[in-house]
């Protein structure tokens, strides 16, 4: 069966190269591409943004473009999604949400809205940046004592949440392994006079310049030694084919939340 799919914030930096990923899968379709209210982008063919055939039209009307739809790849700003996502409940359309940057509200909203229908939420698609999740819990384990935790990340100039939503996420997986709650231990960002570096405590460093895609890396620094383990985003290509994944794991399912440790078979 093709798989209908939708396309969210279609003239962004994600929502082109998802459309561009979708025309070159066999088994998938572009059931329609989505913009804001006011876009430039409305009532143009999703296939002028990107070199592939798409011959639908971009919309702002979420009604006429879920009606008889599958998945919704949305990848957009908060406000956007948690739109979406009510949306996608009236019509029964499984979400795949690739969006960052929610307070703990709107990741409450995420979490009530899987009870009817199946969302795959994951701050990173890639399947090197959920290796590397891994990777951090048995680093974690292993440097569990006297090692500095450092979270550096870097992304491109246009980028509006900080620190990235990977970033976090390493965060949260080193602070569980480490049986600490990162709410209570993370630094973000260091100024002036700030006294020596507490322990316990897991530091954010945020870098933004020019067209960098996305880099992370999780330092352990103790006497003696450091181990650093990194990743480098060179194309979008690695989130779509990821959100990709994503989709298709969804298909079938009734409702429930999930991330791209499930859909990779990670947990
Ligand atoms: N999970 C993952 O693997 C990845 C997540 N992201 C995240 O995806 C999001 C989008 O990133 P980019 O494509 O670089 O941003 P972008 O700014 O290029 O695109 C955002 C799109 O959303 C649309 N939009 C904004 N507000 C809207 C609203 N209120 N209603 C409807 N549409 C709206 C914009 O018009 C635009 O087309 C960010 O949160 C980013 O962190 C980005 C790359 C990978
Ligand atoms: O905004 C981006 O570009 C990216 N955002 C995601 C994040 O916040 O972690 C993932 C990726 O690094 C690109």
């Amino acid at each position: 069966m093709t798989m209908n799919i939708v396309i969210a914030g279609a003239s962004g930096r994600m929502g082109r190269v998802l459309l561009e990923a979708v025309a070159g899968a066999p088994d998938m379709r572009i059931h329609a591409a989505l913009e804001r209210a006011g876009s430039p982008y409305l009532g143009r063919d999703a296939g002028e943004l990107v070199a592939a055939p798409a011959q639908v039209a971009i919309v702002d009307d979420l009604d006429a473009g879920l009606a008889g739809a599958h998945v919704l790849i949305d990848f957009t700003r908060p406000e956007a999604t948690l739109a979406h996502i009510e949306a996608c409940r009236r019509h029964k359309v499984a979400l795949v949400i690739g969006t960052t940057g929610f307070d703990a509200a709107g990741k409450a909203a995420i979490a009530a809205a899987a009870h009817d229908i199946p969302i795959v939420f994951a701050p990173n698609m890639s399947v090197g940046v959920n290796l590397v999740f891994k990777l951090l819990d048995v680093a974690s384990r292993v440097l569990n004592e006297g090692y500095d935790v450092e979270i550096v990340e870097a992304h491109h100039r246009h980028k509006v949440d900080a620190p990235s939503g990977t970033a976090l996420r390493m965060g949260e997986v080193i602070a569980k392994a480490l049986g600490r709650d990162l709410r209570e231990c993370a630094v973000y960002g260091r100024e002036g006079v700030t006294g020596e570096r507490q322990a316990s405590t897991i530091g954010f460093a945020t870098v933004r310049g020019g067209d960098i895609v996305g880099d992370h890396t999780a330092l352990f620094a103790t006497v003696g030694e450091r181990v650093e383990i990194s990743h480098k985003a060179s194309s979008r290509m690695t989130f779509a084919l990821g959100a990709l994944r994503a989709a298709r794991f969804l298909a079938g399912k009734e409702n429930g939340l999930f991330d791209m440790q499930d859909v990779l078979g990670l947990r």
